[in-house]
């Protein structure tokens, strides 16, 4: 009989969680790290994290730990699911005890403030593992719907295209349908910028804008995502797909995101610190929108929505404000 493949993931939080769950479901042999002991205990002893998916009981495959040389030891795939702009730190710190050929996953939407890295370059970067041993996954993924089995596709992308397989194969499940995909630009990118345009699509919605400016915003949304990724080199297809088009949607239309409702706070007419106050996880596109429009200007590219969403979130620009700018931006062909 085969040895199961073992997985490391770093950390316990909503999709972290979630994600264990699947590996586990594929047959992997999951350690998951938390970094409260209590988290870890409540894990091993009832089988549910408390904090982060209430009331989903984990497959007896996934063990919780708080020490990371544990979780690490022998791991295939280590598997990295924390906030980004706490990547670096917290990767420095564990790439002492990595195991010598893992593969590093990277399953965070974000992108670095400062250094507008990618989380892949972010990886790549702290541990000098080389790129096709760097892979990352993302797409319509929902933390709370996957953690209840509810069907969803999904994209593993890593430059080697035998790595992504592998990696499709730990993480294939009746209920997780992962592709493959060799465009890792592109794939994070995707997954980065539709937490910015979730924003705006919040914010639209709490104002009450309707459908209509939905469909635009998500549209025009993915047209200054598609620039951007050109200039960076990316497929354009792939924000066709879903790791572009498809985790808009999701995004887009669901409750269940935190972008989103970040955004329909503020467009209610909800102070930032307000909204922040009644945010419990992690809402990635407040941050990177800053990062995302920092990358597009050192590339020269135009991205409307996205400068839109900093000056509402970062520079107390009213929304109704921003919204007469946007519309008043001079005419100009679709394609552009
Ligand atoms: N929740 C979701 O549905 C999905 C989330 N993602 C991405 O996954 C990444 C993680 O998001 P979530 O799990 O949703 O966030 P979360 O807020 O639910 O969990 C964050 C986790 O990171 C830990 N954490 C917070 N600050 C930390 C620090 N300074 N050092 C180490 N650990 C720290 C928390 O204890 C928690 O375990 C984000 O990049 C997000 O965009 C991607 C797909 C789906
Ligand atoms: O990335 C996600 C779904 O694919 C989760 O979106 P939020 O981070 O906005 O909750």
């Amino acid at each position: 009989m085969s040895k199961a493949v073992k997985a490391a993931v770093f950390s316990a939080g909503s999709w972290g969680t979630a994600f264990s769950m699947v590996l586990a479901d594929a047959g992997c042999d999951v350690t998951l790290w938390a970094r409260r002991a209590e988290v870890a205990e409540a894990i091993n002893t009832t089988r549910i994290n408390p904090d982060y998916l209430p009331g989903v009981e984990l497959p007896e495959n996934v063990r919780a730990t708080t020490e990371p040389a544990e979780a690490l030891a022998d791991a295939d795939f280590t598997v990295l699911s924390v906030p980004s702009q706490t990547l670096r730190a917290n990767l420095a710190e564990w790439t002492p005890l990595l195991a010598p050929d893992t593969v590093l996953v990277s399953l965070m939407k974000g992108v670095e403030l400062g250094s507008t890295m990618r989380m892949s370059e972010v990886v790549e970067d702290v541990t000098k593992v080389g790129r096709d041993r760097i892979a990352v996954v993302t797409g319509p993924n929902l933390a709370r719907e996957i953690a209840a089995r509810m069907p969803a596709a999904a994209v593993v992308a890593c430059t080697d295209e035998a790595v992504a397989r592998r990696l499709q194969a730990a993480c294939h499940t009746p209920y997780f349908r992962p592709y493959t995909n060799t465009d890792v630009v592109g794939c994070e990118l995707g997954g980065a910028v539709k937490n910015v345009i979730g924003l705006a699509v919040g914010i639209a919605d709490g104002m009450g804008l309707g459908d209509n400016a939905k469909g635009s915003l998500i549209t025009r949304g993915l047209a200054e995502t598609t620039r951007l990724g050109m200039a960076l080199g990316a497929d354009p297809l792939t924000f066709s797909g879903l790791a572009g088009l498809g985790d808009l949607v999701a995004t887009c239309s669901s409750p269940l995101s935190r972008n989103h409702t970040f955004g329909t706070n503020l467009g209610k007419g909800m102070t930032l610190e307000e909204t922040i106050a009644v945010t419990k996880q992690t809402a990635e596109g407040v941050k990177s929108c800053e990062s995302v429009a920092d990358l597009a200007r050192r590339h020269g590219v135009e991205m409307p929505i996205t400068e839109t969403v900093v000056d509402i979130v970062h520079e107390g620009k009213p929304p109704v404000v921003a919204l007469k700018e946007l519309m008043s931006r001079s005419a100009k062909p679709e394609r552009r």
